[in-house]
């Protein structure tokens, strides 16, 4: 059987895996960051291919024409499958998909509700179509790991007609939180309990998880709502949206143009939406936007104890949660009235466990893979075909 090629185009970067569908085990895997900023990086991981020496990102359609070149002088023969991590699935899909036309017709309807990331992953699954047309596709969802919440948790307080057309909670990275949820068992060594899982990367949410599943979410229709983000506002109150386009003159557009991609660390700090070069950063304005972050984050931890119940154990992940122990630290500390206490030394290590041994909650950092989880679902799509 041939390979399965993975493509996860997100909102400032766009990564990528080649796997043998046994196991699935990697070939190789890699990703482009920092797209359309002042120089994006080309990194590929676990093999001896290199990198190409010179690359240009200036937006996602750059950089995807020119991975799909690169990519063709290494893939050997057509992949089995191509798998995409596409953020929104709506209220059709709970699980992976074959991309047929009416489904990606459906998926182009959902672009306004993700408008940073639909059209990177529309993009890509166009772009494959023209360089490999008889290579097949599937989709696989951001949304559909958490179409196990109550419907209560994914309720609006809006008229039912509204929640009745789809206007409610779905929640995303929903693949990340699948791979975390199954790691931890392993990495937790004891039954998982109340967990929420911090993804804290250029976009930035919380899950609850209860028995592997999700309980409930900060994101909502849209991957604005909850935490503060690299380039969203994150959680506000819908009055403000009002008030900018009744008397700040702003547009449909200019409105959406602010929420998604002129607020969050870039609109506070005036500097960056990225998060190391603000910790580098000395200017008040940039300390500001981080202390607000760290903030956000631990009130909107705290917000998913309601449905939890209680917690027993808080995973960091993504960019920002596995590679950042003052932003870990200054989240917790907002938190230390739950008994939850961090080692240190184990947190500037980014070791795996970091709690001190006193706290009332297990402290984790997890490095997530939404790769392999687009590898897995191609794999058993593949099993069922066979
Ligand atoms: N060593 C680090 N220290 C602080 N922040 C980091 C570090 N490495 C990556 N980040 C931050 O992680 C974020 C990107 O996270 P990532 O999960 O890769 O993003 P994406 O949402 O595009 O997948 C950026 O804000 C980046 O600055
Ligand atoms: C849904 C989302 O915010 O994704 P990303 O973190 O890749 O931007
Ligand atoms: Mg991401």
């Amino acid at each position: 059987m041939g390979s399965i090629l993975t493509l996860n185009a997100g909102s400032s970067s766009i990564k990528f895996g080649l796997y043998d569908p046994d196991g699935p085990n990697r070939h190789f895997s890699g990703q482009i960051a920092g797209i359309g900023g002042p120089q994006a990086e080309f990194k590929v991981r676990g093999s001896q291919i290199p990198a190409p020496a010179s690359f240009r990102a200036n937006d996602h359609n750059e950089a995807l024409a020119g991975l799909l070149t690169w990519l063709s002088h290494y893939l050997g023969k057509a992949p089995a499958v191509v798998s995409h991590r596409i953020v929104h699935g709506g209220e059709r899909y709970a699980s992976a998909v074959e991309l047929t036309e009416p489904t990606i017709a459906y998926l182009e309807s959902l672009t306004p509700l993700a408008p940073l990331h639909q059209p990177h992953g529309l993009a890509a699954i166009h772009a494959v179509t023209r360089l490999l047309p008889t290579t097949p596709q599937i989709a696989c969802f951001d949304t559909a790991f958490h179409q196990t919440q109550a419907s209560l948790q994914q309720r609006f307080a809006l008229p039912r007609s509204w929640h009745d057309r789809g206007v409610r909670r779905y929640g995303f990275h929903g693949l990340s939180y699948e791979y975390i949820a199954d790691q931890l068992p392993t990495v937790l060594d004891t039954h998982p309990g109340r967990v929420v899982v911090a993804h804290l990367g250029n976009g930035a949410s919380a899950c609850a998880i209860q028995n592997g599943r999700s309980v409930a979410s900060t994101m909502g229709l849209t991957a604005l709502d909850g935490l503060m983000m690299g380039s969203r506002c994150g959680r506000l109150d819908p009055g403000v949206v009002l008030y900018l386009q009744q008397t700040g003159g702003l547009s449909l557009d200019d409105t959406a143009d602010l929420l998604y991609k002129q607020s969050g660390l870039l609109g506070v700090s005036g500097i960056s939406s990225d998060m190391r070069q603000l910790l580098g950063e000395e200017s008040p304005q940039a300390q500001e936007a981080i202390e607000l972050f760290c903030l956000s984050a631990a009130r909107e931890i705290a917000s998913l104890l309601v449905p939890l119940g209680g917690l027993d154990a808080l995973i960091f992940t993504a960019g920002i949660g596995e590679n950042a122990p003052e932003i870990r630290a200054r989240i917790v500390d907002h938190l230390a009235w739950l008994n939850i206490e961090l080692d240190p030394q184990k947190n500037a290590a980014n070791a795996q466990h970091i709690a001190t041994v006193r706290s009332g909650v297990a402290v984790c950092v997890i490095a997530t893979d939404e790769e392999i989880m687009l590898a897995r679902h191609a794999a058993n799509w593949l099993q069922r075909l066979c």
